[in-house]
């Protein structure tokens, strides 16, 4: 699997276009017939795509984690962005219809993704170290604790919804959800924030093809952007921002691991402060 160092904020000075998106870009989530994964050591988060492509796709352990198997120290959140599909967790098979959430607990042996009857699934998958152990559930599209957030007239009229967090799915680490933009709406997370204890991943979908996300990222007081397409995910340490403006309305699964799983502990970014 590819690894990627942690970066530090004083190094986001001198990085060009490539060597941003090499570092915090996941250009290719979704590979036909794969899991495909990327290993960050910015909170040992692991994400990436299992795409099952008409067949029976095993969750494989991989030799940089160490472990018999994957979820031996580990968990999982997944959110399907794509046709309806099944993941089956130590013999017990949950149907994934889009934008479904299931958690799967450490401990776990074999997880194993399939396109449900005539769906073509997208599992994203996002993992985190964990020290115990949370019974595995699943939660539909819309049935998370929902929050609606922005405004039409700020163009950030959105619907959020947390599916594991304090008070809903519980895990060791990961806090993940699904934010869907409003038609009309471009703006995800302004006002923005950073969150110093933990780092956060957005996997944008449902981007239309000929549209981009123009995503911030870097300190408050020294911006950079990375132009995101469909199905890609962007990697934002806990010192960077992580907000972005779409050329057409757009849905994105956010997920973060880290020090707490208190959502709300935010360090804002207020807008007349950013440069
Ligand atoms: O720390 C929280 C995350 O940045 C996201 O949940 C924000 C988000 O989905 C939004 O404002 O639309
Ligand atoms: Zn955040």
């Amino acid at each position: 699997m590819e690894q990627r160092y942690a970066t530090s904020p004083d190094q986001m000075p001198g990085f060009g276009t490539e060597e941003l998106r090499r570092r915090f870009l996941v250009e290719t989530v979704f590979v036909p017939g794969e899991v495909n994964v990327v290993y960050t050591h910015h909170d040992r988060i692991v994400l990436g795509g299992a795409v099952p492509a008409g067949k029976q796709l095993a969750l494989p352990t991989f030799d940089e984690l160490r472990a018999e198997y994957f979820l031996q120290n580990r968990e999982i959140g997944i959110v399907n962005v794509g046709g309806t599909g099944t993941v089956t967790a130590d013999g017990d098979t949950y149907t994934l219809p889009e934008g479904a959430c299931l958690y799967v607990g450490k401990g776990t042996r074999d997880v194993v993704f399939a396109d449900a009857e005539g769906g073509a699934a997208q599992f994203y998958l996002f993992s985190a170290p964990a020290h115990t152990v949370y019974p595995t559930q699943l939660v539909l599209r819309g049935e998370g604790n929902v929050r609606e957030l922005g405004d039409q007239l700020t163009s950030n009229r959105r619907t959020l919804n947390q599916y594991i967090h304090e008070k809903g799915i519980r895990s060791c680490q990961i806090v993940m959800g699904v934010t869907e933009l409003h038609p009309g709406s471009m703006w995800n997370t302004m006002p923005a924030h950073t969150h110093d204890r933990r780092t956060e991943c957005y996997l944008y979908f449902n981007v239309p093809a000929d549209a981009r996300v123009i995503h911030l990222a870097g300190e408050p007081s020294e911006t950079r952007h990375l132009v995101i397409a469909d199905r890609q995910a962007v990697i934002s340490p806990s010192w960077s921002l992580h907000s972005g403006v779409g050329t057409a309305a757009y849905s994105f699964v956010w997920a973060m691991a880290g020090e707490n799983q208190s959502f709300d502990d935010m360090d804002s970014a207020p807008v007349t402060g950013l440069r």
